[in-house]
């Protein structure tokens, strides 16, 4: 078969390989990068798009999603975590269905794509129905299936069932887009049982482990209470970390956890705007970055946050840091570039194929348009202009494994209206459950 090309002409390419940006030509052979050059023959591409102006980047990563919590964006605001989660979210997910969970995914899609994040980590339900969205939408994905036994041995059976399923089916589908993982929601909802059978399996199938960890400080009292420990004390004395381990939040540390997370290598997805809105917590990340501890950043779902765009997330991540510490100094515009893509791609263990603009690696790539109010006249660190002027909707172009998602604001794929209703019938309906 004939190779699928496309040339993006004249870009400022940016990623924490190249802060300079210097102005290049990319050529995109089928799924891949395969060349970037001055020049470039532009006979025979099959597609050439003009990115003067624009600055090149490697889509996004958020590490940390309920993609199909789009629905309950709005729902319920000025909540602790605890509240949010048991007296309002848990009660309408206990209605969901496969569908609903497709729409909110689909609807979380859309606002992806127009945000340029091209890959997402997922912990939630139906998620077979949240792959089927991953796969129609061109997007890449983590998913997980949020494993909750409270203690119940049927339960906790019947989660690991369901998980295991999920790999089977899903595993490497939408041409090898999608991952699967394990998803024990957190060591507050899932048994010391449930977490040393998931570590087992997790060894055997090689398969990667997403979980909530030290998120509130409610957190930290009550496992203090039942196992003497705080969260990754206790999580390190049943062997459950390791490399493969994605721990989401990490808000309240101690220096010894801080030495446990770096001895096991886990990895950190950092939720600045939900721990801020739950009033959870600041994460101490500029201290996890120094030492040397790998921390990608993730929106949470759209109802703790309330939206996707992870442009903001990285300025409100630099911003907290340095307020917190009161040291302008700490994560940086290109720290938080870094923390956005590369890193990224190194908590979900992708970095070999995404997270940076190299040749052989996927095309998932963005152009952010700087022709736009807020990013004039800008600033000669191209990082900068991203980090503190531009927000999502500044991106213009979002390509992911060399398919073209969005190219001058137009979505190709998915058609917004439809979703839009569809999602605002599925919210009506939901509501009515209650
Ligand atoms: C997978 C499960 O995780 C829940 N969930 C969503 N956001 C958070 C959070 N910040 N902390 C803990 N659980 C959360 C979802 O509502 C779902 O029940
Ligand atoms: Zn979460």
């Amino acid at each position: 078969m004939k190779d699928n090309t496309i040339l993006i002409k004249n870009a400022f390419i940016l990623d924490s390989n190249n802060f300079k940006g210097k102005k290049q030509s990319l050529l995109i052979k089928n799924d891949k990068i395969s060349e970037i050059s001055s020049r470039i023959d532009e006979n025979d591409v099959d597609k050439i798009i003009d990115a003067t102006g624009k600055i090149l980047l490697p889509g996004f990563i958020n590490t940390h999603t309920h993609l199909s919590m789009t629905l309950f964006r709005g729902l319920a605001d000025d909540l602790s975590l605890d509240s949010w989660l048991n007296d309002y979210i848990w009660p309408m997910e206990a209605n969901l269905t496969g569908d609903y969970s497709y729409i909110g995914a689909l609807l979380g899609a859309i606002e992806l794509i127009k945000s340029g994040t091209t890959t997402f980590s997922d912990m939630y339900f139906y998620m077979e129905d949240v792959a089927r969205a991953v796969d129609d939408a061109g997007l890449r994905a983590v998913l997980s299936y949020g494993m909750i036994d409270f203690s119940d041995a049927d339960k906790r059976a019947n989660e690991i069932k369901e998980n295991m399923a999920l790999f089977d089916k899903c595993n490497g589908m939408a041409d090898g887009r999608i991952k699967v993982f394990f998803g024990p929601h957190s060591p507050y909802t899932a048994s010391e049982e449930l977490l040393k059978e998931i570590r087992k399996l997790a060894n055997e199938y090689n398969i990667g482990i997403h979980i909530h960890v030290s998120e509130t400080q409610k957190e930290i009292n009550d496992i203090l209470n039942e196992k003497g420990l705080r969260p990754f004390e206790y999580l390190d004395s049943i062997g459950f970390l390791g490399s493969d381990v994605i721990a989401a939040h990490c808000v309240w540390l101690s220096d010894e956890e801080i030495k446990i997370i770096k001895k096991n290598n886990v990895k950190v997805s950092h939720n600045p705007c939900s721990n801020m809105k739950l009033a959870s917590g600041i994460a101490p990340i500029s201290k996890l970055i120094e030492n040397d501890i790998c921390v990608g950043i993730g929106t949470d779902g759209a109802s703790s946050n309330n939206n996707l765009d992870l442009i903001e997330e990285l300025k409100t991540a630099s911003l907290l840091q340095k307020v917190a510490t009161l040291n302008p100094k700490v994560l940086t515009a290109n720290e938080a570039i870094a923390m956005g893509t590369i890193k990224g791609a190194e908590v979900l263990g992708l970095d070999d194929e995404i997270g940076s603009i190299e040749i052989g690696k996927k095309a998932d790539i963005i152009l952010v348009d700087t022709n736009q109010v807020n990013m004039v006249p800008g600033s000669s660190n191209l990082s900068s202009n991203i980090i503190y002027s531009a927000n999502g909707s500044n991106v213009d172009t979002t390509i992911c494994n060399g398919k073209i998602l969005m190219e001058n604001k137009k979505l190709t794929i998915l058609n917004e209206e439809e979703i839009y209703n569809k999602a605002r019938q599925v919210i009506k309906e939901l509501k009515e459950t209650i």
